[in-house]
C-alpha cells in the first residue's frame, strides 16, 4: 500500500493507471471473499477419475478365477459391500485393490473431464476445487490424488486440491459428485450437490428438486450458469 501510495504521488498520469489496478485487484478481492464468485467443487473419484474402470481391471488381473460384478450390474456406492454380498471373503479382495500401491495414480481420466475442469478454472468469477476424500489406508492415496492432479491438470492445480473425508464442511455453490448421499457432521451443507452419473447409480430414481450431470458432454455450462445471481 505504501508503495502504491508513494508512486501514486509522484506520477500523474500513472496515478490513473495505479488507481485502476489497484480497483481491478479490490474488485477481484472482495468478490471472492463477499462469496460472489461461483464457488463449484468437483469430485474426483467417479467424476474425474475412472475409479470403477480401474477397479475392475485390476481386480480381474490380480484374482483372474474369482467372479466379477460387471459396470452394468453394479449397484450401490459400495463396490466392497456388492462384492462383500456376492461371497463375503471378496469385500476384503476388492478393498485390497484400492489399497494397492499405484491404483490411485494409474486411473484413467473419465472422458471430458480434464478439459472441462480446465475450462471451468479459466471462468471469469468462478473458482473450482477438486473435493475428494481419501481412503483411511493412507500410506498411498493421498499422494496418489496429488500425482494425478499434477499429472492430468498441471502442478499449480495443487493449489485447488481438497482431502476431506467430510464433504459438508466445504462451503461452495455447487457439488458434481457420483455419490448419491453425501452426509456429514453439517446438516445443510451450502452447495446444490448434483449427481454425476455412474454405473453404480444410474438406475437410482432422484427426488425432482434434485439435478443430474450425465457425463462432462451433459450441459454442465448451464447448470453453472444456472447458479449465478
Ligand atoms: O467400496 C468402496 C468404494 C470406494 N471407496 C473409496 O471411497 C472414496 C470415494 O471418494 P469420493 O470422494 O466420494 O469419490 C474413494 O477414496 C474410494 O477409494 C471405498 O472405500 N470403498
Ligand atoms: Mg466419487
Amino acid at each position: 500500500m505504501f508503495l502504491l501510495s508513494s508512486a501514486t504521488r509522484q506520477s500523474g498520469r500513472g496515478e490513473t493507471s495505479l488507481r485502476y489496478m489497484l480497483h481491478r485487484i479490490c474488485l477481484k478481492m472482495s468478490s471472492s471473499a463477499s462469496g460472489k464468485a461461483l464457488r463449484v467443487l468437483v469430485d474426483m473419484d467417479g467424476v474425474l477419475a475412472d475409479f470403477e474402470g480401474g477397479f475392475l481391471r485390476k481386480y480381474r488381473s490380480r484374482y483372474p478365477e474369482e467372479p466379477f460384478i460387471t459396470l452394468d450390474d453394479r449397484r450401490g456406492f459400495w463396490v466392497s459391500t456388492q462384492y462383500g454380498r456376492l461371497r463375503s471373503d471378496l469385500c476384503e479382495k476388492a478393498t485390497s485393490i484400492w489399497e494397492s500401491k499405484d491404483f490411485f495414480i494409474e486411473l484413467d481420466p473419465l472422458p471430458g473431464g480434464v478439459e472441462a475442469i480446465k475450462e471451468i478454472a479459466k471462468m471469469d468469477n468462478t473458482d473450482v476445487f477438486i473435493c475428494t476424500s481419501p481412503i483411511k489406508h493412507y500410506k498411498n492415496c493421498p499422494y496418489e490424488k496429488y500425482a494425478w492432479v499434477e499429472k492430468y491438470l498441471g502442478h499449480d492445480f495443487l493449489e485447488r486440491v481438497i482431502l476431506t473425508r467430510d464433504k459438508t464442511l466445504i462451503t461452495g455453490d455447487i457439488l458434481i459428485d457420483d455419490k448419491p448421499d453425501i452426509l456429514g457432521v453439517e446438516p445443510k451443507p451450502t452447495w446444490e450437490h448434483i449427481l454425476f452419473t455412474a454405473c453404480h447409480n444410474k438406475h437410482l430414481s432422484i427426488s425432482s428438486s434434485q439435478r443430474r450431470l450425465l457425463s462432462w458432454n451433459d450441459d454442465w455450462r448451464s447448470i453453472l450458469t444456472s447458479k449465478r445471481q
